[in-house]
């Protein structure tokens, strides 16, 4: 019923150490902690007599359409979790009609993704597929991947940037795991010039803003930067050409004792003063959580360790019964907010309790529901 209850029943399915690979974080998991504990000290303020009883969850994000504002983040390695891997999350992501973003290192190619994708999407519209990629200082390795999303269909690029190394994860290192097992790879990263050697994703520190603009220049996809954290870094990502932000922690799995995503939103929302979206991910449990990050001016929120947990407990339909319930709760803490749909979800609708004053407003944003008021 509840993505709690998915977690405990992929803990159950799961080899303990791939369990661990999945829950864990870097050093002390202070921020995988802190990220779940922000959303629960947010509070909702609802209105009241101003609801609908049609309401959407439609949402444009950087050009593409979804059905609902929860988009699965890329996490690697799916196969750990359903044999099928990401050919099941991408059937179940696009009957949803959720963006999928695809991770550099899925156990499934791009191509077959794609093609999931496409024969599973309700009423013959496939939901959009993101790519995303660890630059790698091997630019014509990382051009011809670039070139492969494209080609497959992707409608946008997400660059992870909060990886010039590899985050510490302990749960990890104490297990043993460093490795996928025997018969599973890296689909993106077999180099067919080399035999069939599988190459490993580098995380590397001589990546700059320069290979950012390398990458603006090859591409004419939307390029979402993921995992900015600094708003003088937000201001930045603009200038270069960004065409969104995807604030992330990388639920915690980087650097250790960052803040929770959804208490930098507001600082990040103003850095960025309306000129690109920005999608939140880290901690996304509730439909209200979901509620709670709209309001405060995301565009959509990503889930990380929910899609793997349901994908665990059943595959696909696992998958799709996650979305749905989400889509649920959603709808749940829409019309009790008094809410017809995403855009009437304002800052005015969240306390934050312990965090001192009010969040700023949103520049431009317009607490007047639209419609008027009946006098
Ligand atoms: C098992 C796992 C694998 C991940 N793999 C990737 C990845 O390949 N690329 C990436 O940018 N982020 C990756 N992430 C981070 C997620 O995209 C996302 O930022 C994070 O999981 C969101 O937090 P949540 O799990 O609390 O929802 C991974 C996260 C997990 C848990
Ligand atoms: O574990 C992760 O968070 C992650 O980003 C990743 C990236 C490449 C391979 C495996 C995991």
């Amino acid at each position: 019923m509840t993505v709690q209850d998915f977690e405990t029943a992929a803990r159950t399915r799961l080899d303990p150490v791939h369990a661990d690979f999945i829950a864990g974080g870097a050093g002390d998991e202070i921020t995988v902690r802190a990220n779940e504990e922000a959303f629960r000290r947010l509070r909702l303020l609802p209105r009241v007599l101003r609801g609908s009883a049609v309401r959407t969850q439609e949402v444009t994000v950087a050009g593409s359409r979804a059905r609902t504002p929860v988009l699965l983040s890329p996490t690697a390695f799916h196969k750990l979790c359903d044999e099928e891997g990401e050919l099941a999350t991408a059937r179940a992501a696009a009957a949803a009609g959720a963006i999928m973003i695809v991770s550099m290192a899925s156990t499934v190619a791009v191509e077959d993704i794609a093609e999931a994708a496409r024969g599973a999407g309700a009423d013959g519209a496939p939901a959009p597929l993101w790519f995303q990629l660890y630059l790698q200082p091997d630019l014509e390795f990382t051009e011809a991947l670039v070139r492969r999303a494209t080609d497959a269909g992707c409608t946008a690029l997400v660059v992870t940037v909060d990886s010039p190394v590899r985050g510490a994860h302990e749960r990890d290192l104490r297990n043993g795991f460093l490795d996928l097992p025997d018969g599973l790879r890296c689909a993106h990263m077999v180099d067919p010039h080399e035999g069939g050697r599988v190459r490993s994703i580098a995380m590397s520190p001589e990546i700059s803003w320069a290979h950012l603009d390398w990458l603006r220049g090859i591409t004419s996809l939307p390029i979402l930067l993921k995992g900015v954290l600094h708003p003088e870094d937000a201001r930045l990502a603009v200038r270069h050409g960004a065409d969104g932000l995807l604030l992330s922690n990388h639920g915690g799995r980087q650097l250790d004792t960052v803040p929770a995503t959804v208490e930098l939103l507001p600082e990040i929302r103003a850095a960025v003063a309306g000129r690109v979206p920005v999608v939140l991910d880290g901690g996304v449990r509730r439909g209200t959580d979901v509620v709670k990050a709209l309001a405060l001016g995301a565009s959509a929120v990503g889930i990380g360790r929910p899609v793997m947990w349901a994908l665990a407990e059943g595959g696909e339909k696992g998958v799709r019964r996650l979305l749905e319930l989400l889509r649920e709760e959603v709808d749940q803490a829409l019309a009790l907010c008094g809410a017809c749909g995403v855009q009437d979800l304002t800052p005015d609708l969240v306390r934050a309790p312990a965090w001192g004053p009010p969040p700023l407003p949103l520049p431009g944003a317009d607490t007047a529901r639209p419609g008027g008021v009946v006098s």
